[in-house]
């Protein structure tokens, strides 16, 4: 496993108009690995994936993404560089169909038959999705929602992929499926996720580092088995 953090992030502070929300947030995430973002309702996991993302603009601090200073890049140029945004509630298109919407996904990539590839492998990736590749967004179960916009942002071949709630109004059995997905596609692509997750097990089980956030502020970070297995730890900061 590469120690190079592909995201670096230093003291970084942003929020909504006057209102601040994240504090000046540090934290490294080296390549390949995955890092759960863990923390009450409100802790401001959300708005620190969505300044990365470059949706909202920080007012300190710096971050690096794959060597590129963020505020030197706009949205395009992070997607290009290989950052995919999975944000909560999905955003995938609900009037087009599985195919078109994964077809979305590839868009910004040149090589075509390339883009053809990376949707064949989403397919045999998620099962439901290729039964289902001509039905409409709006028809498909939560499950295969959350399985279609994982999908659209893979077929990008992300470096780093933000991905928030994934296991939101999922079955056990789905959400396993998923964190397993991750986990083998960094052990095997180098992919790396940054996992804002409130079904803390799950997210632990997969991960290498645990982030506490609470309060806009890094209260913790750690090793992922650390977490999983001290009680006294995660009573503290986790509250269970
Ligand atoms: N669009 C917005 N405008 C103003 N304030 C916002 C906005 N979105 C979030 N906030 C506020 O920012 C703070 C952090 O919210 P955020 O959604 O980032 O937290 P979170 O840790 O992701 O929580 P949750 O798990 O509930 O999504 C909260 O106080 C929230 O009310």
């Amino acid at each position: 496993m590469s120690v190079d953090p592909i995201l670096q992030v230093d003291g970084l502070s942003a929020g909504y108009g006057p209102v601040p929300v994240l504090r000046e947030v540090t934290l490294s995430v080296p390549a390949g690995t995955i890092a759960a973002v863990l923390g009450a309702n409100g802790a401001g996991k959300t708005t620190l994936l969505r300044t990365l993302s470059g949706l909202l603009r920080p007012t300190g601090g710096r971050v690096l993404f794959d060597g590129a200073d963020l505020r030197a890049v706009r949205v395009e140029g992070l997607v290009r560089r290989g950052l995919a945004h999975v944000p909560e509630g999905r955003g995938i298109v609900a009037e087009l169909t599985v195919d078109e919407n994964l077809r979305l996904g590839g868009l910004w990539r040149r090589d075509r038959a390339d883009a053809r590839l990376a949707q064949d492998e989403v397919y045999q990736l998620f099962e439901p999705l290729a039964r289902r590749r001509r039905h409409a967004g709006h028809q498909l179960s939560g499950g295969e929602r959350q399985m279609l916009a994982l999908g659209r942002a893979l077929i990008g071949r992300p470096k780093l992929l933000l991905l928030d709630e994934p296991s939101l109004g999922l079955a056990p059995r789905v959400t396993a499926q998923i964190m397993a997905l991750l986990r083998r596609l960094c052990d095997s692509e180098g992919l790396t996720v940054l996992l804002v997750e409130q079904n803390v097990r799950s997210a632990l089980a997969v991960a290498d580092q645990g982030v506490v956030m609470s309060l806009g502020r890094v209260v913790m970070a750690t090793g992922a088995a650390q977490l999983r297995d001290d009680e006294k730890l995660r009573h503290a900061y986790l509250g269970f």
